[in-house]
């Protein structure tokens, strides 16, 4: 569900959309950050769904670990949530989106097609997903936000963004 922003001038912009979770839906082209580069390199995207999605600022990746810590010791359930019975089970969670999207053909951008109840469905599953990953990440001592800024360093190196463009060019002069 989803509703028009009616926020003050601090809130929302009048041409955003505020879902009932909290996260926004602007318009394309508006000072969301991405850069004019990256939009053209998300061009077909763009084409499909006009909106740029951004999820809520909170909870933070920590929130969910300590959320997750207490739902567990509340439980009194470290004991099973060593790293492989974690694995696992995010592996078994990943099944459960694998199935959502089974024998649907191609699904577009935004979920078009898919009914409030089905969305829901995907929050949750893709929710069990990240929780595990998370808690996961901290019995394995992984400090997963650093982590991943790490890793996207890297992946910017092995792939440059000139390189790529040079690619891009390089198809359409062969076309
Ligand atoms: N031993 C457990 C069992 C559950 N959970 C938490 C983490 C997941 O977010 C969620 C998973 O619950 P279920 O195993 O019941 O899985 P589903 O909610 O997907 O239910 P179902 O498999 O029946 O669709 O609950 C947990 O931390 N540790």
């Amino acid at each position: 569900m989803m509703e028009k922003s009616g926020e003050d001038s601090r809130g929302p912009k009048d041409d955003m959309v505020v879902f009932s979770n909290g996260c926004r839906e602007e318009p394309s082209g508006g000072d969301g950050g991405v850069s004019e580069a990256e939009s053209r390199s998300q061009g077909a995207a763009a084409a499909v769904s006009p909106q740029k999605f951004t999820f809520s600022p909170k909870p933070s990746i920590e929130d969910i670990r300590r959320m997750q810590a207490d739902f567990t010791d509340e439980r009194d359930w470290n004991k099973f949530h060593q790293p492989r019975n974690l694995l696992l089970a995010m592996v078994g969670e990943v099944g459960e989106v694998a199935e959502l999207f089974q024998w649907r053909g191609e699904v577009a951008e935004g979920l078009p097609d898919w009914t409030e109840s089905e969305r829901e469905q995907l929050a949750h599953e893709l929710s069990d997903v990240l929780i595990y990953l998370v808690e996961l990440a901290e019995k394995c001592r992984v400090d997963l936000p650093q982590a991943v800024l790490r890793k996207m360093a890297l992946n910017r190196l092995k792939y440059p963004a000139s390189k790529s463009q040079d690619a891009r060019l390089g198809s359409a002069v062969q076309q």
